[in-house]
């Protein structure tokens, strides 16, 4: 993030991240050619304005991460039409993305790997000390710089990967169950950071996962997929509090709880 990044939530309409929309028209996705095809997505019709968390939720193998992947620009849709600000999306230019596992580069440290991000992001050399600091602190990792990647534990070197991702300043935030791998309460705190940090920047994001739990903290939206080949099965909007909110206190209200059962169950009767 530059310098100019602000720490308190702005409206997206007044933030310059505003540019991260996302839409899909009559997306679908099939892998391979001749005969050995899989569908593996769609049709879907998304719209996703800036600023939004939207958290897509689905059974395993329903085309969750080859949605995000086509958002990405990784793929290219085999039907219907997907952008990013209004454009086709670049691979590597559109978003930062997060991986279930952290991808790093393990023979280096961990201000190596965010320089290495700075310098693929084009951001001058001179900048570089300023902005890893500030990518560090947003991910909790202050005073790690020295420290080789096979030195930290595996949630810190995940807080390595968010920060990689952020270091280009591009307005849309893809996660693919980057938490997954995770003990229970080392998760709840990365949910807790991407929580604040998107807050925070205004960015929009899209997060996959199979957990009703954390669609449900972390969402401002949760779109519930069908089994294979996924299409929409519910689009929810969710309207916890956010900003400067008690974690433990959201995670046990009667509120979060009623999301948290009605996305679960949403998720059962779209699988079946
Ligand atoms: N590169 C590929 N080549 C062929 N088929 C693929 C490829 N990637 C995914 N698929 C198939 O596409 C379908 C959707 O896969 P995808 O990984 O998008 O689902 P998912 O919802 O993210 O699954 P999970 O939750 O298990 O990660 C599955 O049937 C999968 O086997």
């Amino acid at each position: 993030m530059s310098s100019s990044d602000t720490t308190t939530t702005v409206p997206d309409t007044e933030h310059p991240a505003r540019a991260g929309a996302v839409r899909l028209d009559r997306v679908t996705h099939r892998y391979g050619r001749g005969g050995e095809t899989v569908t593996a997505v769609g049709p879907v019709d998304l719209t996703v304005p800036a600023g939004e968390f939207l958290v897509l939720v689905g059974a395993s193998g329903c085309g969750k991460s080859t949605l995000l992947r086509l958002i990405a620009g990784f793929e290219q849709p085999t039907h219907g039409s997907v952008q990013v600000s209004g454009a086709a999306p670049r691979p590597g230019g559109t978003a930062g993305v997060v991986f279930q596992t952290p991808r790093l580069f393990p023979w280096r440290t961990v201000r190596g790997n965010i320089d290495l991000a700075l310098r693929y992001a084009g951001v001058e050399r001179a900048q570089w000390p300023l902005r890893r600091a500030e990518l560090l602190a947003r991910v909790g990792l202050e005073g790690t710089e020295r420290r080789r990647v096979w030195e930290i534990s595996g949630g810190q070197q995940q807080r390595v990967a968010i920060a990689r991702a952020l270091a280009a300043e591009n307005p849309l935030f893809l996660l693919d169950e980057p938490f997954a791998a995770l003990d229970a309460l080392t998760r709840e705190r990365l949910q807790e950071d991407v929580r604040r940090v998107t807050a925070q920047t205004g960015r929009t994001s899209v997060f996959v996962t199979h957990s009703a739990d954390e669609a449900v903290f972390l969402g401002t939206r949760i779109v519930v997929l069908t089994k294979s080949p996924g299409t929409v099965a519910l689009d929810l909007p969710i309207d916890l509090p956010r900003g400067d909110v008690d974690a433990e206190e959201l995670r046990e209200s009667k509120e979060f709880n009623e999301l948290r059962v009605r996305v679960a169950h949403a998720v059962k009767s779209a699988a079946a």
